[in-house]
């Protein structure tokens, strides 16, 4: 004990300076009751002098309370700690109550995530396999046709290298254009031996042994509209042209050759639309020492696309028929995306395509007399092609006659009739057939 003042329960007194031996005596001498009643009471005295001191600062009091008083207002004292510790039990439980079913929520919600986790991961698995399956089945892009997964399959693939063409699968979408409509809404451009050729594009398409210029398509709404459809259909063709090419008669034909100009966009695909007759389209690989062939029968209606790559390996062509199997007009609408050109093109007939030799380069330019009387001298000449020249607004230079021909039809009543004329010679004067065959026909 290190006081040199303490109170004993015992007695009022202040016992004063003992020394630690005395009090060690002294202690020993003590019963365990007495200890404990002694130890007791410094315990009580000095919360009680504390709670009292620390009331006694607040209220300004001076003078001790009794000790009932104090006895009641440590009771008052011990209760509201008491209520305190009761509302906060309450409040604790109250929370864990709310903790633990947050708990719970959180849980199922885990489990529930860990069984869609578990889905998901299913489904990466099986589409994981798929894509192998593909990758392994699939030859490399830039060997394969088509290289879009929308179109179908209509041919079968080569064990090596490309296929030449694929069907896209169009159902009976195109199966509603009429060839003789677009026959009649088109201009044809050049005119070969065994087939005519009407091309529409931004930009002009030179190929061995052709040239066209560049003509808009909205020269030709029929074309337009076909061409609208297609690529409404397929946003992922991209074409920039769209070429007509007319096989009258089952002689009709268009030698083997590959699309496989300069001014074709590196790695477009072209897409062929077939109306009217059905025809047999060849394709021919060349092999060591053979060809290997493919052929299919194309009808109206159906779609085909080749690949830049397939032109590489493959050549096409549309060879002549029988007339008892394929009796009709055939027209074919080539898709192309043309680049711009660079350079001017070169002046002269371009050259020929190694095996086109049959063909004209291009068709002669013919004056086209139309007669009109007074009253009805307007004609709808959008369909004249280039070069387009009128005298006292009746006399035409067209390439293509057919282009008259609709011009006479749309006359309608003989009142605007037109004529073709051949070009004089100095042999030969102009004549004039009395009849002309078919009603419309002049020749000098
Ligand atoms: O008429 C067809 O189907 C083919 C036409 C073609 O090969 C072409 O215009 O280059
Ligand atoms: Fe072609």
């Amino acid at each position: 004990m290190a006081q040199t003042e303490v109170q004993s329960s015992t007695s009022t007194k202040p016992i004063t300076s003992f020394s630690p031996e005395t009090c060690a005596e002294l202690v020993d001498k003590l019963t365990t009751d007495q200890l404990l009643r002694e130890a007791q009471y410094v315990l009580d005295t000095e919360v009680l002098a504390d709670l009292f001191s620390t009331r006694a600062t607040r209220s300004g009091a001076t003078s001790q309370p009794d000790s009932k008083q104090l006895s009641v207002e440590l009771k008052s004292h011990f209760m509201s700690v008491s209520d305190s510790v009761h509302k906060l039990t309450l409040d604790i439980e109250s929370l864990t109550t709310g903790i633990s079913r947050e708990i719970d929520q959180t849980a199922e919600r885990i489990r529930q995530a860990s069984s869609e986790m578990g889905k998901l991961q299913e489904h990466i698995g099986a589409a994981q396999q798929l894509l192998l399956e593909v990758t392994r089945t699939t030859p490399p892009l830039s060997q394969n046709v088509g290289a879009t997964p929308t179109l179908s399959t209509g041919t079968s693939s080569t064990p090596t290298g490309t296929v030449p063409f694929e069907k896209l699968d169009v159902a009976d979408k195109f199966a509603s254009f009429k060839v003789s409509d677009l026959d009649k809404s088109c201009t044809y451009d050049r005119v070969y031996k065994n087939r005519r050729v009407a091309f529409y594009g931004e930009y002009p398409y030179r190929y061995p042994g052709g040239y066209h210029k560049a003509r808009p398509i909205t020269d030709n709404t029929y074309l337009r509209g076909i061409a609208d459809k297609l690529s409404k259909s397929y946003p992922m063709l991209e074409f920039n042209s769209a070429m007509v090419t007319k096989y009258d008669s089952p002689d009709s034909s268009i030698p083997p050759h590959s699309d496989d100009e300069e001014c074709i966009a590196p790695d477009s695909s072209i897409v062929t639309l077939s109306l009217g007759s059905d025809r047999i389209v060849v394709f021919r690989r060349k092999l060591p020492g053979k060809y290997e062939r493919q052929e299919f029968t194309v009808k109206h209606g159906e779609v085909y696309v080749m690949s830049r790559a397939s032109q590489e390996e493959w050549d096409h062509s549309v060879p002549p028929v029988k007339r008892a199997k394929f009796p009709g007009t055939r027209l074919s609408i080539t898709f192309r995306l043309l680049r711009k050109p660079t350079i001017a093109p070169p002046a002269g007939t371009p050259p020929k395509r190694n095996s086109d030799t049959s063909e004209t380069t291009e068709a002669p330019i013919r004056k086209v007399l139309i007669l009109s009387d007074s009253k009805n001298m307007t004609f709808d000449c959008s369909s004249l092609s280039e070069p387009t020249v009128a005298f006292r607004k009746n006399l035409f230079y067209l390439r293509d006659l057919s282009a008259a021909q609709a011009v006479n039809r749309a006359g309608g009543s003989g009142l605007n009739q037109c004529w073709y004329q051949r070009p004089p010679t100095r042999e030969s004067r102009p004549t004039y057939s009395a009849q002309p065959p078919g009603g419309f026909y002049w020749t000098f």
